[in-house]
């Protein structure tokens, strides 16, 4: 239960910002856009959504690890974001799902990762300044010059296609519904039950989205990234659901041209995040990169229509441009924090789409309601 912190970590911005701390990761050099995320829960969830891929992401909460991490709040198996940065890990975990300290978590997953350093500081440059590419050293011989140069060599998010990296290789069905506590059970749906046929585009989806789909009686089958729309159409889907993921939204043509096709056959739309970036622009609407984007569980975000506050969880650093929004769009939410765009919605054709996280995984559920909103379009369309 005792985790050991002994050896010294460094991490550099590209603007020569220099902060000393501990290791809790594995050795290595690991580079990144450095991100700041405010939720005060949630950092296995955090650190295993595909959406952090070539992001280092930094906890504002001071005490990060409390709880260790189990077997159930992974959102995919594998930990996309290169590398963590927090304030304090203690040294004794407690939780009664808790199976593995955070650091020998991040150690056997390969993360480099720092603590221990003022991450006051470092949020406060990346609010000033923007996302910054930055570089973690861990262990030993660790050189600020050679971090420095590797912050700065790393090509920065914009126009970067990681969509195609972390989606999966194969087409695989997913059953298994939200869990229940207690006890520590988890729902399942079998295909005799399935009320609605849900074709998910990965490209890379957090797995308690496909939960609360599950939730709701569909029978999901997640398919790759680039599975032309020819073949998910030829399954002949109730709906079609559009993932988050990590990167620019605007370099993934493979995908907007297939929600394209999509949507052409009205075949109702739901997209998340990434998703809801791509249904912009296949919608013919733009993105932009935003400042340093929104990483957080209480957001709050405006239902156009009703008025209505939620507060949201959020993790992005792309937006769909509300001035470039075409006849056929209408805007249905945006954020209180500063006025950017949070839901879109086809007048022409059954879509929609929200830029934060209904699956709130980690976050309120104040925004869980719009799941049935893409229910009530296949019950319509049906
Ligand atoms: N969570 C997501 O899907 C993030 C979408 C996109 N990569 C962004 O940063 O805006």
């Amino acid at each position: 239960m005792e985790a050991t912190l002994k050896k010294r970590a460094l991490l550099v911005l590209e603007d020569g910002s220099i902060f000393q701390g501990e290791s809790i990761g594995c050795d290595g050099k690991s580079i990144g856009e450095v991100v700041f995320n405010t939720s005060m829960s949630g950092y296995q969830e955090i650190l295993t959504d595909p959406s952090y891929a070539q992001q280092i992401v930094t906890l504002t909460y001071p005490h990060i690890g409390n709880v260790g991490v189990n077997e159930e709040d992974e959102e995919c198996d594998r930990i996309f974001s290169t590398g963590l940065v927090v304030k304090d890990v203690p040294r004794i975990y407690s939780n009664f799902r808790g199976k593995e300290s955070l650091p020998d978590y991040l150690s056997r997953k390969g993360i480099v990762a720092i603590a221990d350093i003022d991450t006051r500081r470092l949020t406060r440059i990346l609010r000033e300044k923007g996302a910054q590419r930055g570089c973690i050293m861990a262990g030993e011989n660790l050189s600020e010059e050679e971090a420095l140069a590797a912050a700065q060599g790393f090509a920065g998010l914009k126009g970067m296609d990681l969509a195609k990296e972390v989606t999966t290789d194969k087409a695989y069905g997913w059953n298994e519904g939200s869990w229940q506590l207690p006890p520590l059970e988890q729902l399942t749906l079998s295909a005799d039950q399935a009320k609605f046929k849900v074709v998910a585009y990965d490209y890379g989806v957090k797995r308690n989205i496909l939960r609360m789909l599950v939730d709701r009686g569909c029978d999901v089958t997640v398919v790759p990234a680039k599975t032309p729309a020819s073949e998910v159409l030829a399954m002949k889907p109730d709906g079609v659901f559009l993932s988050n993921g990590p990167g620019d939204p605007e370099p993934c043509d493979y995908a907007i041209d297939a929600i394209k096709e999509v949507l052409e056959h009205k075949v109702p739309t739901f997209g998340i995040c990434l998703g809801h970036q791509l249904l912009g622009l296949a919608s013919g609407a733009k993105t932009a990169k935003m400042k340093f984007g929104h990483h957080g569980a209480n957001h709050p975000v405006q239902d156009l229509e009703t008025q209505k506050v939620m507060i949201t969880s959020q993790n992005h650093g792309f937006a769909v441009d509300e001035a470039t929004l075409p006849e056929t769009l209408k805007a249905t939410h945006r954020s209180l924090f500063d006025d950017s765009l949070q839901g879109i919605e086809r007048t022409d054709v059954p879509a929609f789409s929200f830029q934060g996280h209904p699956e709130a995984s980690p976050g309120p559920h104040d925004i869980a309601p719009i799941f049935d909103k893409f229910i009530a379009l296949m019950e319509n369309q049906g």
